[in-house]
């Protein structure tokens, strides 16, 4: 039934409001809201779900020590440690991964500085123009979703070259590029592990293209006034190949495991690896694409850094699927080939709340 709240209620046109502001989540922190605007909030359905889905938890996402990769012996167990998270967790933390501190540290903070600049500054970078490979907005999907999240997102996205300085904003354009340098090191090398893991060559999955072309989305999450009515960001599953995810310390990112939320705890210098739902294409359902999500909090902001993986823009007009080599008759495809370019075309029509576009081709 239609309460009068709901009749006087505009989504579309609260959300255009919103959206003209052009600056995003912070800018309502900045101008002193009291109370979530209703954009925001989460069906009742939703709130009742949390108090199921949490309880004591006696085990933790796995963290992987990635040191004395080089040795025969230790590699064999990392790449056992990787294969037990990707199948039964689809998450990981990997810690001595290679890229230093200060590069991370350096990362998060021009991220701090590019949203806490001055406002009209920022507003100048405001665009859901799909076709701009570096803008910063809110919610990619604000007028597809049921609920916006609170957080704003700085995105820059090379699927088919290397990022260009020169687009960069100039507040954390060093930093990214040496982000961008390292992380691209660190997804050849993650998978290769995960090409052994597998059971094949170890260069197999970054012969087929798996980690040229990624978009760094970068997040901050304000503080939020009433924290219990919205999300960071809601239940997903990430569409790409894998996903490499720098946090700062606040913590805030839970993954959805056995059915019960856990938390994935900030480990100084790590970085959270999760299988996204290509790769659970690719591995034939032997590697797990789980749903995660981010709660918001009275205290901020929340800094993030999603490196996405997802595939040379080569890869956008050829056939995808299981890879060949892991079908057999007692483990037949999953999923029937499909052109990635209709993937993402599903996918950016949508919202992160509707049908996942992979569940078109499961077979
Ligand atoms: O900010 C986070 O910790 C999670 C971000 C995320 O899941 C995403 O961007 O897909
Ligand atoms: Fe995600």
């Amino acid at each position: 039934m239609a309460t009068e709240a709901s009749v006087n209620y505009d989504r579309t046109k609260e959300l255009k409001q919103f959206d003209d502001t052009k600056t995003g989540v912070k800018g309502l922190v900045d101008s002193g809201i009291l109370n979530v605007p209703k954009i925001f909030i989460r069906p009742a359905e939703d709130l009742a779900a949390d108090e199921l889905n949490s309880s004591q938890k006696t085990i933790e996402v796995p963290v992987i020590d990635l040191s004395n990769i080089g040795d025969s012996i230790r590699r064999k167990e990392i790449v056992n440690e990787v294969k037990i998270a990707s199948g039964e967790w689809g998450f990981f933390q990997v810690i001595n991964h290679g890229i230093p501190l200060s590069v991370l540290d350096e990362m998060i903070e021009g991220l701090r500085l590019f949203n806490e600049q001055d406002l009209e500054l920022k507003k100048e970078m405001y665009s859901r123009d799909s076709a701009k490979k570096v803008k910063f907005h809110s919610n990619f999907d604000l007028y597809t979703s049921k609920t916006a999240d609170w957080r704003d997102t700085l995105q820059l996205t090379f699927l088919d070259s290397d990022p260009d300085p020169s687009q960069m904003p100039p507040v954390c354009r060093k930093s990214t590029m040496e982000y961008f340098k390292h992380i691209k090191r660190l997804g050849d090398a993650l998978f290769e592990l995960l090409s052994e893991a597998l059971g094949l060559q170890p260069d197999h999955l970054n012969s087929i293209g798996c980690s040229k072309g990624c978009s760094i989305v970068t997040h901050y999450y304000p503080p939020c006034p009433q924290p219990e009515l919205t999300l960071g960001v809601r239940k997903h599953a990430d569409a790409g190949i894998l996903t490499v995810l720098l946090q700062n310390h606040m913590g805030g990112l839970q993954v959805l495991h056995d059915s019960q939320w856990f938390d994935v705890h900030p480990t100084r210098g790590g970085l959270v690896i999760n299988v996204g739902d290509l790769l659970q294409v690719l591995s034939n359902n032997k590697f797990k694409s789980v749903k995660h999500r981010a709660i918001s909090s009275h205290v901020g902001p929340r800094i993030s850094v999603a490196c996405f993986f997802s595939g040379h823009a080569s890869l956008l007009d050829k056939p995808f699927g299981p890879i060949k080599k892991l079908i057999s008759e007692a483990n037949p495809p999953r999923y029937e080939e499909f052109l990635l370019k209709e993937y993402f075309a599903k996918f950016f029509a949508s919202s992160l709340d509707s049908k996942p576009p992979i569940d078109y081709y499961k077979l």
